[in-house]
């Protein structure tokens, strides 16, 4: 088992990468003798409820699989089911599934009663490696990606990565695509690990799997921890790629690509958009495109069906924007992400337009 503090200001919280089964006295300990709420998906609890209810009683919540879950209606529901339980503030949630339930349930559980105690037991590879460290939850609104959404940092996160074994080769794929962001924001030589290893990893080794977990809930806890709301600009690295992986998602329709595809293609218009500004070598835009494509991720606009000229004003909405400019985070390279101070939409646009 290895384990990490992240240090989130007055909260901190371990994250253990490792077995579910040898983290049953923590989560009897959160659970404070009570059986255990859990937030789930009917798919992931079908698969894996039963490997948790042998380690302690549980209360099963189930919320729909995927996107669909992130939106208002499913919001008041699970706020419902929270307030038909009763729960107190001594109540520990448990979020089991991937980053949709994550984001959700940690939404709802940061929303009641103003803060309910909270574990992630992430069952995706991006929700592992990703979305269950660094306390963002969200929903999504007016169309737009988690565009309503709250810091409410976990207790706890627990990441075993033999749940993944029964994830989708899609979702697998899609999850990937935010481990290779580590590498590219900060960490060339996981990079260079993942260019050697990415299809071993992604074929089912779990010694690979559990190293790529590891290295990205590391550097991801660094990151955050240095900006703990998202507001000095080091936190926004953890957005390389997403200015336009969100438009392009919503501008598919919010569900129909993963969110991990979408960052796929977004990194590499990231790369692409910093080579053509003269930021970054174009080798090392090809180098990533070629590497993501190799693993089976889409890496241009034209595979994921949207129309060009929507994303633009969708971009216009980022959360990383400043008095209307839009703020991309660029690089200088693989391992050197920097937040911009603003590329002229002008600029922008003429990309987008010739833009694979
Ligand atoms: O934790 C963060 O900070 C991130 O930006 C991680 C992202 O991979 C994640 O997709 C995040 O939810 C995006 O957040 P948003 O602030 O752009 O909605
Ligand atoms: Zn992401």
């Amino acid at each position: 088992m290895k384990s990490l503090t992240v240090d989130a200001g007055d909260e901190r919280y371990d994250v253990l990468v490792g077995r579910l089964e040898d983290c049953r006295s923590r989560l009897v300990a959160l659970a404070r003798g009570r059986p255990l709420v859990v937030v789930s998906e009917p798919k992931v609890w079908g698969l894996h409820g039963a490997k948790l209810e042998a380690l302690l009683p549980c209360d099963p919540i189930l919320v729909p699989e995927g996107e669909p879950a992130k939106d208002w209606p499913h919001l008041r529901d699970l706020i419902e089911a929270f307030a038909e339980r009763n729960l107190d503030r001594q109540t520990t949630v448990a979020a089991f599934g991937g980053g949709s339930v994550g984001d959700l349930t940690g939404l709802a559980a940061g929303l009641f009663k103003r803060g309910l105690p909270l574990i992630h037991l992430p069952t995706t590879l991006l929700a592992q490696a990703d979305s269950a460290v660094g306390g963002k939850t969200a929903i999504d609104a007016l169309g737009q990606k988690n565009l309503v959404g709250m810091f409410h940092q976990p207790n706890l996160v627990v990441a075993d990565v033999s749940l993944l074994d029964t994830l989708d080769p899609r979702q697998l794929r899609a999850g990937y695509a935010e481990v290779v962001k580590y590498g590219l924001i900060r960490h060339e030589a996981l990079f260079e690990w993942l260019e050697d290893h990415g299809e071993k990893l992604l074929a089912g080794h779990r010694e690979y799997r559990e190293e790529a977990v590891w290295q990205s809930v590391a550097a991801k806890a660094r990151t955050v921890e240095a900006d703990i709301t998202d507001r000095n600009g080091a936190r926004a690295l953890l957005n390389f790629g997403h200015t336009f992986a969100h438009a392009l998602e919503s501008a598919a329709g919010l569900g129909t690509l993963l969110h991990g595809e979408a960052v796929a293609v977004g990194m590499v218009l990231a790369f692409a958009l910093s080579a053509e500004l003269g930021l970054c070598p174009h080798g090392d835009s090809a180098r990533v495109r070629d590497h993501l494509a190799g693993l089976g991720l889409p890496t241009t606009i034209a595979e994921t069906g949207v129309d060009r000229a929507a994303l633009l004003p969708l971009m216009r909405g980022d959360k990383k924007n400043d008095a209307g400019a839009i703020r991309f985070v660029l690089t200088r390279g693989i391992g050197d992400a920097f937040l911009s101070e603003g590329v002229e939409e002008a600029k922008v646009a003429a990309f987008l337009d010739r833009a694979a």
